[in-house]
């Protein structure tokens, strides 16, 4: 007997327009009617000297979830401060497209820098803007075979590994390697639909997505499509961490709805944090710094156009399992 999809029927159901989806099981983690549905969860540690330079803020404010019908799915709420989400958003505008890391404009158009040739003198092409919908970073993610290979890589960027190497110690997670990112740019009418994340080599370790912008709702269900998925508010600055019996699950996101606040247009106080921090992949630290504080006034607006109207979801994983140093010689299951 075929077995149903349910995980496709409340994809339909959220995806809608008319009648308009109801958020009443749509779980925000603050939400106290939600309190059945949603574990507080406390910290490994109490704080790590790297949060503030990285634009996070003290450990101490984090808000960390767990989800009763999900074991190993983790939600941080939000730890980034303003100018930290507006650091990140810029990195994934104006840093990550560019070669050699690979985009979906790359199978159309040859690019170098995508984001500089959105504006030539001054005025900005919405229809190139618009083009971008994935950037693949460290092992590339190839969404054809779903298999990585050894030849098919780019250097993952030294403060992306350092952020997840951040979060991934607070949640006790010591040996986690950050070694494929996919960078996917979402519009107010974009939806991924349902998959699972199985290319990876080792498929113990956990991966963490990181949201900014706009808001989506996010499905989880379970190893296969006849599990009812549940659904999760994901906002800006939240931290998604899959991990254990979550790690394998279907997952999709069927709507992207506007935010309810701005959280990277607030107020700007951001301070330095600790200077003798020791970082792992950091070389300058200093830099970090300088290029956090920058994002202001007519700097920061070509940045805050774009997420006006799109969100930006990065997802880092380890492809590699703990002794492994490369894919060669690795035989894909497939
Ligand atoms: O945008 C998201 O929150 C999820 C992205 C995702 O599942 C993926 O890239 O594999
Ligand atoms: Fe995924």
């Amino acid at each position: 007997m075929k077995e149903i999809d349910e995980f496709l029927t409340i994809f339909k159901y959220y995806k809608a327009n008319k009648p308009k989806p109801s958020s009443q099981n749509v779980i925000t983690v603050e939400d106290e009617r939600h309190y059945d549905k949603v574990i507080r969860f406390a910290l490994k540690q109490s704080d790590d000297a790297r949060t503030q330079r990285l634009g996070l803020k003290k450990m101490e404010k984090w808000h960390v979830y767990t989800f009763q019908s999900h074991p190993g799915l983790y939600l941080i709420r939000n730890p980034f401060t303003s100018l930290g989400q507006r650091y990140w958003i810029r990195k994934c505008l104006e840093d990550y497209p560019r070669k050699p890391n690979r985009t979906n404009i790359d199978n159309e158009i040859n690019l170098e820098d995508w984001w500089q040739a959105c504006y030539v003198d001054g005025a900005s092409d919405q229809t190139l803007i618009k083009k971008l919908r994935w950037t693949t970073l460290g092992y590339h993610h190839n969404w054809d075979t779903k298999v990585y290979s050894e030849d098919n890589q780019s250097a993952l960027p030294r403060e992306l590994a350092e952020l997840t190497d951040v979060v991934a110690l607070s949640l006790g997670y010591s040996t986690f390697k950050p070694q494929a990112t996919i960078v996917n740019y979402y519009h107010m009418k974009s939806t991924l639909s349902a998959h699972t994340d199985h290319s990876e080599v080792n498929l113990e370790a956990p991966l963490f997505s990181f949201s900014f912008g706009q808001s989506a709702i996010f499905l989880i269900g379970g190893q296969d499509k006849s599990v009812t998925p549940t659904a999760i508010l994901l906002q800006s600055g939240d931290i998604m961490v899959m991990s254990k019996e979550s790690r394998l699950c279907y997952h999709a996101v069927p709507k992207i709805l506007l935010a309810s606040s701005s959280p990277w247009n607030e107020e700007v106080n951001h301070s330095l944090g600790e200077i003798s921090a020791s970082f792992k992949y950091i070389n300058q630290p200093e830099e970090l710094y300088s290029n956090m504080i920058k994002n202001t006034g007519d700097e920061w607006n070509r940045f805050k156009d774009y997420v006006k109207e799109s969100r930006i979801n990065i997802n880092v994983r380890q492809v590699l399992n703990e002794s492994q140093n490369s894919l060669a010689g690795v035989v894909f299951n497939s």
